[in-house]
């Protein structure tokens, strides 16, 4: 078995609604942790960076802001885009249906169930055993983009506007990332729009996350720390409290949620793309004691005919590679069939 397919686990939710007092033990995660810093520390230099998609296009702020998303993506790996062109419209019938979904009973959340041997649909991803630890989590996961990857009997058809509205939103995170993709090859310095032009013809393949409420939060993760095996991942989130956290300096920072905004984070294909220059930062969620959450990730991949390496013009020249160049089926091999405990990307360092 690889990692391509899941164990069946119970549903969290479910759980949940029993109001049990404690957490049962294959949840329950007592190591000792990195630090927290919480809620949002009014130290500017501790709070994920704000990048405006509208500075980026006007010539007047152009060159300011594509300093501020370079320093973004080198020193932290994830910013919060706003004016990205995204309507709201669109994020909030994400927003509602997703929600919708979630509240059905579970026999019918059921009809999207994983199948055997695929991570898509409705349940929870990479738990290989038994005895693993489970993620306070439960999810459904689609793949969107290209047309061809859709495997609808999987898409809930309850609420009935669900599937017309993840077809339009799949499309509109593809222009957004399009255009994001653009700058951030541009901040690398790159003259190519190879890459950026890459994701016209990509992946999207989208999670749906609820996290209920939890009676020891401090005890359980809603999503265990790992890096993104994207190009880019673009996340909204719909709680009024954070839940989300990357690890900068050994400690987690909470992402603070912004109405509207699309949380941005460099994926591994960037890192080793540009090199490692991009870091593909480290983050998981937390849950919350009283409130459930719900996030849309939407994972972003350069066209299956890309090969994944450095790009030409970050090497040579005294410039040495970091990582190797695979092509793309190579490198999902190799992604998929690791060992869960092992860093991907230093499988990939020279
Ligand atoms: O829901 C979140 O805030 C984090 C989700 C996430 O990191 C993922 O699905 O990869
Ligand atoms: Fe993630």
């Amino acid at each position: 078995m690889n990692l391509e397919s899941s164990v069946s686990v119970p549903s969290v939710q479910e759980l949940a609604f029993q109001r049990p007092e404690k957490v049962p033990p294959r949840y329950i995660r007592d190591e000792d942790g990195d630090d927290v810093i919480g809620p949002y520390p009014s130290d500017p230099s501790l709070r994920v960076p704000l990048i405006d998609m509208a500075k980026l296009v006007n010539a007047d702020t152009h060159q300011l802001e594509l300093q501020k998303l370079l320093l973004a993506c080198r020193d932290w790996g994830v910013f919060q885009l706003v004016n990205h062109g995204v309507s709201n419209t669109s994020i909030k019938n994400m927003g509602n249906h997703v929600r919708r979904f979630f509240e059905l009973p579970l026999q019918e959340k059921k009809r999207s169930a994983q199948r055997p041997g695929s991570l898509e649909g409705y349940g929870q991803a990479f738990v290989t055993s038994e005895d693993q630890k489970l993620d306070w989590n439960d999810m459904i996961f689609l793949k969107c983009l290209p047309i061809e990857n859709r495997k609808l009997d999987l898409w809930p058809q309850n609420p009935p506007e669900f599937r017309d509205t993840l077809e339009r939103y799949s499309e509109d995170i593809r222009e957004v990332t399009i255009a994001i993709m653009k700058f951030i090859t541009m901040s690398l310095g790159l003259q190519d729009t190879q890459i950026s032009e890459s994701f016209r013809e990509g992946l999207y393949d989208i999670r749906m996350n609820c996290y209920p409420p939890c009676p020891e939060p401090e005890r359980v993760l809603g999503i265990v720390p790992h890096a993104d095996n994207s190009g880019i991942t673009l996340l909204l989130d719909f709680a009024d409290f954070s839940g989300l956290q990357f690890l900068r300096d050994k400690t987690w920072l909470n992402v603070e949620p912004i109405e509207g905004a699309i949380v941005v984070n460099i994926g591994q294909i960037i890192e080793v793309m540009s090199n490692g220059i991009y870091k593909a930062p480290e983050h998981r969620a937390v849950v919350n004691k009283w409130k459930e959450r719900f996030s849309i990730v939407t994972f972003c991949y350069p066209s299956p005919d890309t090969n994944i390496g450095p790009a030409d013009e970050l090497i040579g020249e005294g410039k040495v590679a970091v990582y190797k160049k695979l092509t793309n089926a190579e490198y999902f091999s190799k992604f998929f069939n690791r060992k869960l405990d092992e860093s991907f990307l230093d499988m990939l360092r020279i």
